[in-house]
């Protein structure tokens, strides 16, 4: 399955700015991986925002419900997911 996730990075002014690069690159690392997997099939930043959009696929909903509140920075996200499936002009047979 499918789904359009939309992601807000909101970092609190207060936190350690080592503490925050640390979670950055676990957050970098975990992306990687699962994007190695084909799980986090892209990604793309929202210009002028520390935001991202990304396409996601997975078996189910709780599947990316697990995904997305392990995330490393995911207590500092705000999320939006979107459910998708295949538009019946697309040429991919791989878009569902
Ligand atoms: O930078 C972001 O938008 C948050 C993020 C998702 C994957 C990653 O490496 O950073």
């Amino acid at each position: 399955m499918l789904f359009k996730v939309e992601m807000d990075v909101n970092v609190p002014p207060d936190v350690d700015p080592a503490r925050f690069e640390q979670l950055k690159a676990a957050e970098k690392a975990r992306f990687q991986e699962l994007q190695r997997a084909g799980t986090w099939r892209h990604i793309w930043r929202v210009v002028g925002r520390y935001s991202n959009v990304s396409i996601f696929d997975v078996a189910d909903n709780g599947e990316l419900h697990d995904l997305l509140t392990g995330l490393p920075l995911y207590p500092f996200m705000d999320i939006r997911v979107t459910a998708l499936c295949r538009h019946p002009s697309s040429i991919h047979e791989d878009d569902r």
